[in-house]
């Protein structure tokens, strides 16, 4: 049965959904969100619980390692020994059996987390619960749509510091991955101003718009075919607009691209449709609960007489909009890459690691990959992602779509992310896989050198396609590398306190402070970044040196 606590402790609710979580094996969405995509709880309840599932694998190391810390109320256990251990006060409001027992072991227990947290810094140990092979940081990407991001980053920066910027994805910031920045970072979250976004997964996005001109002649307009809960989604409404893409307007009466994003989930797609409200205002999404594999390309329906129809028919969960130009498929997966996902942490870490469940995936993500190839004539770009580390996910998907659509369609390499040094893998056992050409077409990400979950994307483009940009518009792109607002530095690695760690044991004294930055600046490049990345800091850094020397030089002339 699960314990629902009737105390009058300020954390029962939190413990109680807890206990439901942990004995119904849903996730946190799942329980307290109603079908309507309606939150059951308080924004501080559901906060509590996030922070606490966050931290589980620390609090379950701590609970082995102080086996006399017993109680009924699990939810209610854990939730304090985060406030008391973890969360940003360190200490329990209220009081209680369960309070009493902790406050008698507080130091016990000090002494116990920060042994955790130094052994998980030297060793990534795979057979314990999962410890965090790398530091991997709290992205925010700046919501465009909502707030102006030189103002964001302001108002943010007067809170929290350290904020680096992100070398590859624009808008996106990096900051400390503290339970007091998670804490700092809610007001903004609630104001739609930013969303808490990993890195990786701005990957897809980006790939899709980027270089895409679509047709010039006619409009285009986007589909989201696996949405909820939406952040790719929110992400692509913010670059659809901030690209002026779908300028050659005849179908819908703003002028804009529309982006439709489905799900199949009833669930899942309120809680998309909910998000979407709060993310993008200018109502570029448009969000439907159905299949994406009960869904066409339409022809034909174009004008504004027929729209009407359009909708019908598209409320039946048949044909699409023939506007859309382009889609974003980040279908179902393993969630391997993800480090927060636990249950992955005891599988084989292998990339070649197969079993039935991940060959079944595999199998519905082919189907979902060439219904996306196959089923849209109109359709002249696809990008497929997964937060699977999974060969039999990622390449092995896009080989049988290659094989399948015979020449149709082919692989193109994003001009945005053309510096990423992680490519494509090829079969284990010598078989046949994508092409060395192909291979490096595809981005991989991984989780333990990248400094953000692992990931994959690949972009499908028809080999007809002839209105490519991609090469006109590569040139103007501008990520936070080209921009980089006064005073603030690239991220690279900056919060892995491993590096830094090392930096300092091997730190003889003598080094001065800014020989020891730069020291520690070396090592983390040698390890994370290729050389492209490299000479873009170099440059970047020569740009500052300049433009503070410049400074200098008027300030001089004008005294
Ligand atoms: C990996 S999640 C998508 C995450 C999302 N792109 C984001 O960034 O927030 C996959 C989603 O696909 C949905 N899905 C699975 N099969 C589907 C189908 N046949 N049609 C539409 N949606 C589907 C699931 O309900 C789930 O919400």
């Amino acid at each position: 049965m699960v314990p629902t606590s009737t105390s009058s402790s300020p954390f029962a609710p939190a413990a109680n959904i807890l206990n439901r979580i942990w004995s119904t094996q849903k996730g946190l969405k799942s329980v307290v969100y109603s079908s309507q995509g309606e939150l059951t709880c308080s924004k501080t309840t559901f906060a509590q619980c996030s922070h606490v599932l966050e931290h589980k694998s620390t609090l379950d190391r701590l609970l082995k390692e102080v086996p006399y810390l017993q109680a009924k109320n699990k939810g209610l256990l854990y939730v304090l020994l985060y406030e008391l251990l973890i969360g940003p006060n360190k200490r329990i409001r209220g009081g209680g059996a369960i309070k009493r027992q902790l406050m008698a072991q507080e130091n016990i227990l000090k002494e116990k987390l920060k042994e955790i947290n130094a052994s998980s810094l030297r060793k990534p140990c795979f057979s314990d619960p999962p410890l965090k092979p790398t530091v991997i940081p709290r992205y925010v990407r700046i919501n465009t749509l909502v707030a102006d991001s030189s103002t964001t980053l302001q108002k943010l920066r007067q809170r929290i510091r350290p904020i680096y910027i992100d070398p590859d994805v624009p808008d996106l910031l990096v900051i400390d991955a503290t339970p007091e920045n998670r804490a700092l970072l809610q007001e903004f979250v609630l104001s739609n101003e930013i969303v808490l976004q990993d890195k990786s997964s701005c990957f897809s996005a980006l790939c899709l718009v980027h270089g895409y001109g679509g047709k010039k002649s006619s409009h285009c307009d986007f589909l989201d075919a696996c949405a909820a809960p939406g952040n790719k989604t929110s992400h692509l409404a913010a670059l659809v607009q901030s690209q002026n893409l779908g300028n050659c307007d005849n179908h819908n009466t703003e002028g804009t691209s529309v982006i439709y994003a489905l799900d199949k989930s009833p669930q899942r797609c309120a809680l998309l449709k909910r998000r979407m409200m709060g993310l993008v205002p200018d109502k570029s999404v448009q969000c439907y609960n159905v299949d994406f594999l009960e869904t066409y390309g339409g022809a034909g329906i174009n004008s504004k007489e027929n729209k009407d129809a359009e909708v019908k028919q598209y409320a039946r969960g048949t044909t699409l909009p023939e506007n859309i130009r382009a889609i974003l498929l980040d279908p179902s997966c393993s969630g391997s890459g993800m480090t927060s996902n636990h249950t992955e942490q005891y599988l084989d870490r292998d990339p070649y690691f197969m079993d039935e469940r991940i060959r079944a995936l595999s199998d519905f993500q082919f189907l979902a990959l060439k219904h996306a190839t196959c089923n849209f004539p109109l359709v002249d770009r696809v990008v497929y992602s997964t937060c699977s580390r999974y060969y039999q996910e990622n390449e092995g998907v896009i080989k049988r779509i290659l094989d399948f659509t015979t020449g149709e369609w082919q692989l193109v390499a994003p001009s945005c992310l053309k510096h990423w040094h992680r490519r494509g893998l090829f079969p284990k056992d010598g078989s046949d896989g994508l092409t060395f050409d192909q291979a490096r077409c595809v981005i991989r990400v991984d989780p333990e050198l990248d400094a953000t979950n692992g990931f994959f994307v690949a972009c499908l483009e028809r080999t007809n396609f002839k209105d490519n940009e991609s090469d006109k518009t590569s040139s103007t792109w501008k990520s936070h590398a080209d921009t980089l607002p006064e005073g603030m530095e690239l991220y690279h690695n900056q919060f892995d306190d491993s590096l830094k760690a090392s930096a300092q044991s091997s730190d003889t004294s003598k080094l001065s402070n800014k020989r020891k930055s730069s020291d520690l600046e070396a090592r983390s490049l040698d390890r994370n970044i290729g050389t492209h990345i490299k000479k873009r800091l170099k440059k970047v850094e020569w740009k500052r040196q300049q433009r503070l020397k410049k400074k200098e030089r008027l300030k001089r002339k004008n005294a």
